[in-house]
């Protein structure tokens, strides 16, 4: 407990007081196909990725995070944190560049509101930086549900989740960070109660809106990566 203390405290200087999700309980309750729905609206017919449905596909995600309990808010702070900060972009009287990630990543960058390096620039939690860290989080999502998807009865969602997370996530975090995430997915609930969250149904149908919703993430996440790598801003401090 002392690491996920700790590590709260090390997130809570940088969340903000505003948070994004103030409804009641019934508003709070995740749906699995709320989330698919919402990423399936996310990509254009010419592949831009709308920055609204995004962040909702994120809140969403949220949810499902606020419903597993206090353990977790460590996490889901910084989730809330960061489309917190996409969304006042959004609502910003420069908003309209921020419809797509496309146009927001030509609007920052071609307007120099990207730090690019570590060094004290003025613009530390640019669209950009911001969206990049939700970006790394849907690789682990991505990791994570098709570990669920072909899971078995038995299988152990701390393990589908710690698995997904050295894959990808992981890398990007300090030693602090990864000590508490790793004692946290000690806590998940097993795969029986997972499913229930989801309500979605049975096992089976669990299983087939998984089969939809980790190709739909899978795209989002490809679209994302490639912009990121042609404009060089996957190592943004
Ligand atoms: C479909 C239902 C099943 C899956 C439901 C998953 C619900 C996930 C909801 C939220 C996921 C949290 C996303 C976390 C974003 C982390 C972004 C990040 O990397 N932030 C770090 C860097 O930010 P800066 O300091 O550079 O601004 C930050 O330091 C990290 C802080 C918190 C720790 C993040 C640990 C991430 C673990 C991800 C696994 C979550 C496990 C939940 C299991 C349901």
């Amino acid at each position: 407990m002392l690491f996920l203390s700790v590590a709260e405290h090390y997130m809570s200087a940088s969340v903000q007081s505003t948070m994004v999700d103030s409804a009641g309980p019934e508003a709070q309750k995740f749906s699995l196909k709320e989330v698919l729905d919402t990423f399936k609206l996310c990509i254009s017919e010419n592949d831009e990725v709308f920055v609204e449905h995004y962040v909702a596909g994120w809140r969403g995600l949220v949810k499902f995070m606020n419903s597993l309990g206090n353990v977790f808010t460590f996490i889901s702070k910084d989730a809330v944190s960061k489309i917190q900060i996409l969304v006042n972009f959004l609502n910003g009287e420069s908003g309209a560049h921020y419809v797509t990630i496309q146009s927001m990543v030509r609007y920052e960058l071609d307007n120099g509101l990207v730090d690019l390096s570590k060094k004290g620039g003025s613009h530390p939690e640019s669209g950009c930086r911001t969206l990049l860290r939700l970006h790394r989080a849907l690789r682990w999502l991505e990791l994570f549900l098709e570990r669920l998807r072909t899971s078995t009865e038995d299988s152990k969602t701390s393990v589908m989740c710690a698995d997904a997370y050295n894959e990808s996530l992981s890398q990007h975090h300090p030693w602090l960070i990864r000590k508490a995430a790793g004692m946290a997915f000690c806590v998940l609930p097993g795969r029986p109660t997972f499913f229930e969250v989801m309500n979605v149904g049975n096992a089976e149908a669990v299983v087939a809106m998984l089969g939809d919703a980790v190709p739909m993430i899978s795209k989002v996440y490809k679209i994302t990566e490639e912009l990121y790598a042609q404009n060089n801003l996957l190592e943004i401090p």
